[in-house]
């Protein structure tokens, strides 16, 4: 079972949303969706839930075509949110659950342990307009898994959350992918689908420019970094060849290389000069390969 974007385009007019998208995420992986404002994230999740047709190419989950409004097997966290200020949380979850097809016992229990898990249990009873907004967003994220779907999509889940409600909800997220649940999410922050996912993909006006599982990625650009501290200059490796970028910091440098075979001889010649306090290889960031890719910062 997988969710299977083939060769999907979506025009409005002239105007091309989404180019030419291919994208397989296996059930029970995580997938980020990252993109600058106006990338095609949106337009991508509503083709996905049968919301909007594509113009070319198809997406199926399970092989078949989704639709959102007649199947409980996706959950679905949209971008604008759309609580009802004069309700309880209860009365909302209630209401929401039954348009899933849930009985009221059930969706109390999931209801209660998920508002445990938010760390507010209390809210149970409260009118949504007396909740702040990243705490109506926490009941949001609730309705969208109240009835334990198989796929789930969030768009811009952690937007306007503070760091201890992202960190709850990257938990909570954590917990639903143990539990197999096939997760989608978007984001403008390269941070957090470099540390959530193992599948991605970057949009950039439309078109995919960096897509697939993180760590080939990362393997296939080929260029590493290395954070280096000696007891002596190491302006010497602003020419050394293979070195495609130097930063010098007050405790060392910081360097980009083309390969491992570099990274070996800087090495060698640097131990051979004297104490190295510190030689760190680390992995090419998203935002590096984003960078590279695209020629311009993708904020
Ligand atoms: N119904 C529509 N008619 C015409 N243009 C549209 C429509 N929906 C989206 N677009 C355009 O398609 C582009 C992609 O929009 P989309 O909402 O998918 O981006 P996004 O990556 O979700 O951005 P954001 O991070 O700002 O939510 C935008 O330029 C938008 O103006």
């Amino acid at each position: 079972m997988s969710l299977n974007i083939d060769h999907v385009t979506k025009q409005f007019g002239q105007y091309k949303a989404v180019n030419d998208l291919s994208i397989q995420v296996p059930k029970g992986e995580m997938f980020g969706m990252l993109g600058a404002n106006g990338a095609g994230k949106t337009t991508t999740f509503r083709m996905m839930l049968g919301l909007l047709d594509p113009s070319e190419g198809s997406i199926t989950w399970d092989q078949q075509k989704i639709d959102y409004s007649r199947t409980g097997l996706i959950g679905y966290l949209p971008e604008e949110r759309g609580l009802y200020p004069k309700l309880t949380v209860k009365e909302q979850l209630v209401y929401l659950g039954k348009l899933k097809g849930m009985k009221k016992p059930d969706i109390l229990r999931e209801a209660e342990k998920w508002l445990d898990l938010f760390k507010v249990p209390e809210y149970l009873n409260k009118k949504i307009e007396e909740l702040s907004k990243g705490n109506q967003q926490k009941i949001q994220f609730i309705a969208a898994v109240l009835h334990n779907p198989e796929l789930l999509i969030l768009d811009e889940p952690f937007s306007g959350l503070d760091p201890l409600n992202v960190d709850l909800l990257k938990q909570a997220v954590h917990q639903l992918k143990d539990e197999g649940t096939t997760i989608v999410f978007s984001s403008h922050r390269m941070e957090h689908v470099e540390e959530l996912c193992e599948y991605l993909c970057i949009l950039h006006k439309g078109s995919p420019v960096v897509h697939g599982r993180l760590k080939e990625i990362k393997q296939a650009y080929g260029k590493k970094n290395i954070v280096i501290r000696a007891d002596y200059s190491l302006d010497f490796l602003r020419s050394f060849s293979g070195v495609t970028k130097f930063d010098q910091h007050s405790s060392g440098a910081r360097i980009q290389v083309d390969g491992l075979e570099t990274a070996k001889q800087i090495f060698k010649e640097i131990s051979e000069k004297g104490f190295v306090e510190r030689f760190e290889l680390e992995e090419p960031s998203l935002h590096d390969i984003f960078v590279e890719k695209v020629g311009t910062s993708y904020e």
